[in-house]
């Protein structure tokens, strides 16, 4: 189906009044030559319409060499702001910005951040944007679970599928994800719908297996056989199964950076708008898939980068897996069981 630009632009209107948009803001428009124009411009009438001072920020794009794939969170860290000190500059002056190039995960969007101004993440299809438009009700239920994240020592995931693993809680913040950027200084993506922290470093253990259907990103691919891994003080140490298991063994081996196997953020997904099934009917160059990230009930882990939260770990390659029909508990609270969300009560949908 087809958004059209006045829809587009309607929707903007609702997710920049949300994040408190109003005629004493500055709003930047943060693009590249990749970025959709359709989205462009929705965020620029909608600024305008709620009485912002509106300014675009365009940057060269950046490739690096070794990254492959158009996913960009295929390649994480350097971006087309890296080092373009004025541009960033011309960023920080912002109230907020509207990022449709993609600054996630590099230390650049932490910096920006940190001087209060607000960044929201938009480069997903106007059809996916509009299936997940964010809603009140959607922060509610994630700030719900958040409260109960903030102040957990332990998260644990088993699942039938023989996943067991630990991982100790409490040296990094809890991030909440619910699609707009109500709060000085906080960065966020429309769409969304999730919660996440880090386990402490170094010391996630256990097993996770993939199991038929599971999610892998920036792939794209549902894994169709198991896929074993070992994680051993905080770090991926083993990769087993078949071809799946092999393909991904090599692409992070490609990388060559032993970074890459740290466990990376770990969380659920609290959005009943986002579907296990949206994957399998878009293109891969369509968007980064955030269906996979955020449908209700996921456990979402991933590996690489924590710069997002202070971290040193600052590694191009950034996995994004999202398991099915797994229980997670946080401290002694079953959060998850079998992938349904079972508490707390108001992080669930009615
Ligand atoms: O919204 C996002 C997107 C990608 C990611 O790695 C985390 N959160
Ligand atoms: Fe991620």
């Amino acid at each position: 189906m087809a958004v059209n630009q006045s829809q587009l632009g309607q929707m903007f209107e609702q997710v920049l009044r949300l994040s408190k948009v109003d005629a004493s803001q500055s709003v930047a428009i943060l693009k590249s030559h990749y970025s959709d124009a359709r989205t462009v411009q929705a965020a620029t009438d909608a600024a305008l319409r709620l009485g912002a001072k509106v300014y675009s920020v365009e940057l060269p794009s950046f490739n690096h060499p070794t990254a492959m794939g158009n996913d960009m969170t295929a390649y994480c860290g350097d971006t087309a702001l890296t080092g373009n000190i004025a541009a960033q500059k011309a960023l920080e002056a912002a109230d907020l910005i509207v990022d449709t190039m993609m600054l996630l995960h590099s230390p650049e969007q932490e910096q920006i951040l940190k001087t209060g101004t607000r960044i929201l993440l938009a480069v997903e299809p106007p059809e996916v944007l509009a299936r997940m438009l964010p809603t009140e009700e959607d922060k509610a239920r994630v700030m719900a679970a958040a409260a109960v994240l903030e102040k957990a020592r332990m998260m644990t995931v088993k699942s039938s599928a023989g996943s067991d693993f630990r991982a100790p809680l409490g040296q990094y913040p809890t991030v909440t994800e619910y699609g707009y950027v109500d709060e000085p200084g906080r960065w966020d993506h429309w769409p969304s719908g999730f919660l996440f922290t880090w386990p402490n470093e170094e010391q996630a253990e256990g097993v996770l297996v993939l199991d038929v259907g599971d999610i892998l990103l920036p792939f794209k691919t549902y894994a169709r056989e198991r896929i074993t891994l070992e994680i051993e003080k905080g770090f991926v140490t083993r990769i087993h199964g078949g071809f799946e298991a092999e393909y991904l063994r090599d692409y992070m081996a490609y990388f060559n950076d032993p970074e890459v196997y740290g466990i990376s953020h770990i969380g659920w997904g609290l959005q009943p708008r986002a579907q296990w099934t949206a994957m399998g009917l878009h293109d891969k160059n369509d968007g980064m898939c955030m269906d996979a990230r955020a449908f209700y009930g996921n456990f979402l882990f991933s590996t690489g980068p924590n710069t997002e939260v202070g971290g040193t770990r600052k590694t191009p390659c950034h996995m994004d897996i999202a398991l099915r029909r797994c229980d997670i508990r946080v401290d002694d609270l079953q959060v998850v069981a079998e992938g349904e969300v079972v508490a707390p009560a108001a992080s669930r949908v009615r």
